[in-house]
């Protein structure tokens, strides 16, 4: 891999992708439910089967009385919202913990102001003492890029006055400042994605966060199924674009009332991806002896959990996608809207299969993602940090 320019669009690959198939599907289907209304054919007046099967069976005239130790309508656990906690007073009146209500408080908050996000950032400046040069998210295993910073002060995600909190396995959910490779950074180990539950806004409003600790470079790493066919598992793409399907289905971090202070109401997204910094990786990227498992490519973000169709990724490559996964576009159009730089990869931990076969070893898994990063990560490492190096020593 030689030098990258835009222009030809690094290495994306228009293969034929082979359109017309036949999946050997049959619609017609018999459901084999024998008895798909089993109570009113076994006890024609039983209100249910739960209901009735506690008193010795159903007899006619059966009341319906709630069983021993039933839990009344009106004792049934109330999943409180912030009305439901409000007395007339306006006071807050629960008899939740004050961590239940903090989560609570997190998951139903959808937007940050400015001033709740500046609030956040002196929370984590004034905590690490220093003001990071450089953002990283780890993607999912890939958590042993924050373990590499030295003089780390780690900050766990609970512990940072309203932030959300990581669910996702391979995401541990602290944020760690220090120094790596002589600059100063601040990692996320651990990121928010949007089958979490967490509107977009949310997911990204870490990057916001460290605007205002004073970021200029967004470091964003992912895990993602390869769909171009030249790409191995365990090769590194670096992001050279994006398709953002979130996007096209109506949905943006950006979307809502736009605070000019982080960024303008129409932000460019046309050189999202610094060209310098691509370059510089592809160098390192040889001086590491590893030039034929990096790529340049282009990656897509689909909302996930779920794994795609075929026909879905079909429909992707055909759009000139070559990396799939369910993160970071929407990180990168919130650090684009505040003017970061942006260096982004991926780490192909799958091949997404295009055609259809039955080999279920061929389905995608978590376990893998996770077994393949593990796997990669030193060399991961010893890509962030070379390229760190460069920026410390004002050399990319
Ligand atoms: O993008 P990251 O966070 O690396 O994780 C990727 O791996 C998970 C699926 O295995 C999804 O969350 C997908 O987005
Ligand atoms: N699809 C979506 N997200 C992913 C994949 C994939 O194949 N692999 C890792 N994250």
């Amino acid at each position: 891999m030689t030098g990258y320019n835009n222009s030809n669009g690094g290495e994306v690959n228009t293969a034929s992708n082979g359109n017309g198939h036949s999946n050997g599907h049959s619609n017609g289907h018999s459901n084999g439910n024998k008895s798909a209304d089993y109570t009113a054919q076994e006890n024609p007046t039983m209100c249910s089967k739960d209901c009735c099967s506690g008193q010795g069976g159903f007899k006619p005239g059966n009341t319906c009385a709630p069983k021993k130790g039933a839990v009344s309508s009106s004792d049934e656990k109330i999943v409180p919202t912030p009305q439901s906690l409000l007395k007339s007073n306006g006071k807050i009146q629960c008899d939740l913990t004050p961590d239940e209500l903090r989560a609570l408080r997190v998951l139903n908050e959808d937007t940050y102001p400015y001033e709740v996000i500046q609030e956040i950032a002196d929370f984590i400046t004034k905590g690490a003492g220093v003001r990071p040069k450089i953002g990283i998210i780890c993607g999912s295993g890939l958590g042993s890029l924050a373990d590499i910073i030295q003089d780390a002060r780690i900050f766990e995600y609970e512990k940072i006055p309203n932030f959300p909190v990581s669910t996702v396995e391979g995401h541990a959910g602290k944020l760690v400042v220090g120094t790596l490779e002589g600059a100063t950074v601040m990692a996320m180990q651990g990121r928010f994605h949007f089958y979490e539950g967490y509107p977009l806004a949310k997911c990204s409003m870490p990057v916001r966060v460290m605007k205002l600790c004073g970021v200029e470079y967004l470091f964003a790493t992912n895990a993602a199924g390869g769909i171009n066919p030249r790409y191995g598992v365990g090769d590194i793409m670096l992001m050279h674009d994006h398709v953002n399907m979130l996007g096209f289905a109506g949905n943006s971090p950006l979307q809502g009332p736009n605070d000019p202070r982080f960024g303008p109401r129409f932000p460019a997204l046309t050189n999202s991806y610094n060209k310098d910094l691509i370059n510089k990786a592809i160098e390192i990227g040889k001086a590491m002896g590893i030039e034929s498992n990096i790529h340049v490519g282009v990656y897509s973000c689909l909302g996930g959990p779920n794994y795609e169709t075929i026909a879905e990724l079909k429909a992707l490559r055909m759009m000139g996608v070559d990396a799939v996964g369910m993160s970071t576009v929407h990180e990168v159009i919130t650090a684009r809207h505040c003017d970061m730089k942006v260096f982004a990869f991926s780490l192909i931990t799958n091949k997404c299969a295009t055609e259809y076969n039955d080999k279920k070893d061929e389905e995608p898994s978590h376990d893998e993602v996770m077994a393949v990063a593990k796997m990669r990560q030193k060399d991961c490492c010893e890509l962030v940090s070379r390229l760190i190096r460069e920026l410390a020593m004002g050399s990319a």
